[in-house]
């Protein structure tokens, strides 16, 4: 299978650099409008499609963010691996505002998103207990670091509701008795949507901020998270550079199994299968139905 990149950009990263015939693209999905149009081109002869996940000009709140629309359009448009780069908060001291953290698991605790492509109609249960792709990660690790990035592998991502950062209780619960490394809203569902979706994931989660349980760095303030934004987005439009020639041109399966994910995931019978909600599955789970 030729490889295809999927970058889903956060905050503070509404493009990328060097594309060869780039041009942005309208995907219809039948899951609704994606966040935005997706930017397309190859690099290093490697396809790539980008997707500012907040849209251009950021429009959508971390609530509103059309997970599904964006991941179906994803796969839709043929993207076999998919990068997603966000901003973070950090629990820990040794994880500071500039580093870059390859996420190797998630807590979520968001509440009012969509979850599933699955339901009433076509019931599907993937696991999660590996929410994101080591192959992707080691990628994410390698790139980082060629672009002069201090990157820490592994780390817990506790994906929150906002748009509200945390209190003060909130942060120490999930730093000290949770043992989180980071905090942002975005990563979730969208992980379990590209898992559901046989897309392989990797997470980079760019720290902007202490949030609110460091001593010396009181709570969060916009105002400095954009000011760490702007060099974040800089360092991981040059680790995202380095990404074709690692992953290669051709994609071999996942050895982690991340595109077989839905192999025996649906329990629905097949004549109990709802035949509208089959025809909306037809990019993401067309393999198995
Ligand atoms: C700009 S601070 C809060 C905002 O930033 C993160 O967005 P993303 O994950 O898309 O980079 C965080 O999750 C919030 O949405
Ligand atoms: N402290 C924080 N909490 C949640 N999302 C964030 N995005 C950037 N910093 C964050």
């Amino acid at each position: 299978m030729k490889t295809k990149i999927g970058i889903i950009g956060g905050s503070g990263l509404y493009d990328i650099d060097g594309l060869q015939g780039a041009a942005w693209v309208d995907v219809d999905s039948p899951w609704g409008a994606p966040s935005d149009a997706i930017l397309t081109g190859t690099l290093d002869g490697i396809e790539m499609a980008f997707l500012p996940r907040h849209g251009r000009g950021h429009v959508h709140s971390p609530s509103t963010v059309p997970y599904r629309a964006n991941i179906d359009a994803l796969k839709r448009l043929g993207c076999t691996d998919v990068i997603s780069v966000s901003a973070c908060g950090s629990f820990r001291e040794d994880m500071a505002p500039g580093d870059f953290v390859v996420v190797s698991d998630f807590i979520d605790r968001t509440f009012a998103r969509e979850k599933s492509f699955f339901g009433t109609g076509c019931v599907a249960h993937v696991s999660v207990a590996h929410p994101v792709c080591p192959r992707l990660g080691d990628a994410c690790e390698t790139a980082g670091k060629a672009a002069g990035v201090t990157v820490h592998r592994g780390g817990t991502y506790l994906a929150m509701e906002g748009p509200q950062f945390s209190s003060f209780a909130e942060s120490k619960l999930y730093r000290e008795v949770w043992s989180c490394d980071v905090i942002g809203m975005t990563n979730m569902p969208e992980a379990k949507l590209a898992r559901e979706a046989e897309l392989c994931y990797a997470s980079v989660a760019m720290i902007t901020d202490y949030d609110s349980w460091h001593p010396d760095h009181g709570s969060v303030d916009i105002s400095d998270i954009i000011k760490t934004l702007g060099a974040n987005s800089n360092a991981a439009k040059a680790m995202v550079a380095g990404l074709p020639a690692l992953l290669g041109a051709v994609r071999e399966d996942c050895p982690h199994g991340c595109d077989r994910a839905l192999e025996h995931a649906i329990m629905t019978a097949p004549d109990a299968r709802d035949p509208a909600l089959l025809a909306k599955l037809d990019a993401v789970a067309g393999r198995v139905l």
